[in-house]
């Protein structure tokens, strides 16, 4: 199971969540309380295994800054929070291939009252490295720590992982992820709030505790 966690702020929590197996770090350069600067950001990537995928959160900016904050926070993917449609991806792989940038690219769909997954078909959602489905709104897009209607969602999410990689995010913490694994049975998990002392740090405990329910439910299925 691949397992990003997201809003990193500091060294000592990217450290810990590789230390336990974090497969993707998550760092936010849109407006949240997890804010960092690319600079800020530059020097945590740089101490981090580059089997690690470092991957920026982005809502609604222009390739050419998405591009040039990746290359200053020395990332390896972006995740596209905002209302971003398969042109604009498109747009932003083709700079990234003139500017010999490899990127992957997420994109996040929000399952509540924003749901844009109709615009990624069959077709566009092959130039996806993942979709990760969260529970963000119009005023707050994510890092909710709030769960999205899973049973009404299920049917949609089966649809979608015919398509690409589906990561589940929204409201995950080490009580409710053996359920989120065993109803959607996703490619990965992205998790913030979950792990959290307070917005931007993390609680060592509760991470502990998520990646162990994690490894549970994986070794049953
Ligand atoms: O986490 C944020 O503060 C955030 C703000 C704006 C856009 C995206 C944001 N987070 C993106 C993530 O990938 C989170 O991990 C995801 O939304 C799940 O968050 P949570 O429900 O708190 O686990």
């Amino acid at each position: 199971m691949w397992i990003k966690v997201c809003g990193t702020t500091n060294l000592d929590d990217a450290k810990l969540a590789v230390e336990l197996g974090a497969n993707a770090l998550g760092f936010i350069f849109a407006p949240s309380p997890r804010r960092v600067s690319p600079f800020e950001a530059s020097k945590i990537t740089a101490q981090v295994d580059p089997k690690v995928e470092t991957i920026g959160v982005f809502i609604n900016q222009a390739p050419s800054v998405i591009l040039d904050t990746a290359r200053r926070a020395g990332i390896s993917g972006v995740q596209l929070h905002g209302e971003e449609d398969p042109g604009s991806v498109r747009n932003l792989l083709a700079l990234a291939l003139r500017e010999k940038t490899p990127l992957k690219v997420y994109k996040a769909v929000h399952m509540s009252t924003i749901d844009n997954s109709f615009a990624w078909d069959a077709e566009s959602s092959k130039m996806l490295a993942g979709m990760v489905l969260d529970s963000g709104t119009p005023i707050q897009r994510g890092g909710t720590g709030r769960t999205f209607d899973w049973n009404e969602a299920a049917p949609l999410v089966r649809v979608l992982s015919r398509r690409t990689k589906i990561i589940i995010a929204g409201g995950l913490n080490a009580q409710n992820v053996t359920r989120a694994i065993s109803l959607f049975e996703p490619y990965g998990l992205d998790v913030v709030s979950g792990v959290e002392s307070e917005p931007g740090k993390k609680d060592p405990a509760k991470l502990r505790a998520f990646f162990e329910a994690v490894h549970e439910a994986v070794q049953r299925r």
